[in-house]
């Protein structure tokens, strides 16, 4: 390793690894997070039967079990300094990986093996199917409705629930199941789900038996991780000589911080820089309200002033300073104390995050699915805000920045990149002649129509983007 980086080789063996954790979607965010925090441990000689058996539930995730089968499981992940620092690793945590609609009983398999300690999660935001609004899972989803009584279940909380079925079936005690995804309380949020679809398929006793037994660790996660494309394979080929199908790129920044509710064990996370603490709630908040909050503020208004990437957003002072208003007067007004933490420094330190031009994140991969995001995100901070009777106008601008953006899709005849893009298209039926009516969609904004000050600034601000 020199000074402008260098490469950590193939420290340990896969195959002395065995089995601990059950990954569900295995996205370029979880080789950059948690099976680097493993692979870490592994370095140590630790942890060694806490190997991840990675899954994935649709049919295109079987290119990634084929790539990563291809290269004996190993992968080479690059942290990208601002200044132009290069770290590679070679990371061999991920032992195994299962496609599920072709190998569903591998999978059930799996789950009611008693080496098969933990079950994490990083299904996207959208994945929870769950209200943001009332916290309810939609039991009337399709996907759902299939799942109730097929013999082989496709969904995340059908696969699971058929799995810890079979496991107490058995007489194991089940697994913790951790979600790692940006979703404020997770581990509450993935409870409620499982328990409900359990209701569903299996009745009243088994869901309270989940309910009882099972623990959901909530956890706050973060390490920037932009998707992976040519430019990635390229830069791992030339400077580090490797063919790598599926490299990895992320910022060199990362951060795990669990609630440590784990009753079959763990792997010693906190040796490699994991925070165990007893309530996530205030870090989970901080992170999301100012990260990811501050990734749709740039997203919407960078891509209308014709950018593509975050960090040529964050050298135009028109995103800049929608950000640093949007966090300074308003996400950190609604932000309780968080432990140890320096508000003012953490929010400095995330504008140079952004600003890393290494990174290239692009500001479409930020405003994929925004119906899923901004009312986690960033809705949360202007009805907090709303609720004590303060004005939260950069949010209401980020919001009107997302209608303008997708009434234009519409207008041009686009297909909207959005999951919930139909639900999206109706809300946007007669913005043009009444931007307020946007706001209509309670299931995504609650109650901020009724704050006439909040409705005016969006409509204002509806109306300078629509010019721009
Ligand atoms: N990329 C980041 O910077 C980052 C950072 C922190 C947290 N996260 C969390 O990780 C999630 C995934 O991000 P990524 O960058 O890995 O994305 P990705 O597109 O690389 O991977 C997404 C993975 O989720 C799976 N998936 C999607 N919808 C699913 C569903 N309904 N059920 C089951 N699996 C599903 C996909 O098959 C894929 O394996 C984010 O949504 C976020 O919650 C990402
Ligand atoms: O991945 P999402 O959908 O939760 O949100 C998009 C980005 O804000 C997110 O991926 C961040 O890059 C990440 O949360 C940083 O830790």
């Amino acid at each position: 390793m020199n000074d402008s980086g260098g490469m950590y080789a193939p420290a340990y063996g896969r195959r002395a690894v065995t089995a601990g954790i059950l990954h569900f979607g295995v996205g370029n965010f979880h080789r950059s997070h948690q099976a680097a925090y493993l692979d870490r441990l592994l370095r140590k000689g630790e942890a060694v039967d806490w190997g991840i058996i990675g899954v994935g539930l649709f049919p295109q995730d079987a290119r990634l079990g084929e790539i990563l089968r291809a290269q004996d499981f190993s992968y080479t992940l690059v942290e990208l300094g601002a200044d132009g620092h290069q770290v590679a690793t070679r990371i061999s945590a991920i032992i195994d990986f299962l496609h599920a609609p072709s190998e569903p009983e591998r999978v059930r398999e799996y789950l009611a093996d008693p080496r098969i300690r933990v079950v994490s999660l990083t299904i996207t935001e959208g994945g929870y199917n769950t209200s943001d609004v009332t916290g309810e899972f939609d039991t009337a989803n399709v996907d759902i409705v299939a799942d109730v009584n097929a013999p082989y279940p496709r969904t995340v909380f059908g696969i699971l629930a058929a799995g810890l079925y079979l496991r107490r079936a058995r007489g194991i005690p089940p697994f913790a199941v951790v979600s790692c995804d940006n979703i404020p309380g997770n581990g509450g949020v993935t409870r409620r789900a499982l328990v409900a679809f359990a209701r569903l398929a299996y009745g009243v006793e088994f869901a309270d038996w989940i309910n009882r037994t099972v623990s959901f660790p909530d956890s706050m996660v973060d390490r920037i991780t932009p998707a992976t494309t040519d430019a990635e394979r390229a830069l791992v080929r030339d400077v580090f000589g490797i063919d790598d199908a599926w490299p990895v790129v992320c910022e060199p920044f990362t951060q795990w911080v669990i609630e440590d509710d784990f009753p079959l064990g763990r792997p010693a996370w906190e040796g490699v820089g994991g925070q165990l603490v007893d309530d996530v709630g205030p870090y989970e908040l901080m992170k999301l309200r100012l990260l990811n909050g501050s990734h749709q503020a740039m997203a919407h208004v960078g891509l209308l002033r014709g950018h593509r990437y975050v960090h040529e957003a964050m050298a135009d002072a028109e995103v800049v300073g929608l950000v640093r208003r949007y966090m300074a007067d308003e996400a950190l007004d609604s932000l309780p104390l968080v432990p140890g933490i320096d508000l003012g420094q953490y929010m400095s330190q995330l504008v140079e995050r952004f600003a890393n031009p290494h990174i290239r994140d692009t500001l479409d991969r930020l405003a994929t699915d925004t119906s899923d995001r901004l009312p986690k995100f960033l809705v949360p901070v202007a009805a907090e805000l709303s609720r004590a009777g303060k004005p939260a106008p950069a949010a209401a601008g980020v919001l009107a920045a997302w209608a303008v953006r997708a009434a234009r899709e519409l207008r041009a005849g686009n297909s909207l990149n959005d999951r919930q893009a139909e639900r999206l298209g109706a809300a946007l039926r007669t913005v043009d002649a009444d931007p307020v009516s946007f706001l209509a969609n309670r299931e995504w904004f609650g109650d901020l129509i009724d704050d006439a000050r909040f409705a005016a600034d969006f409509q204002r601000a509806y109306r300078v983007y629509e010019r721009s």
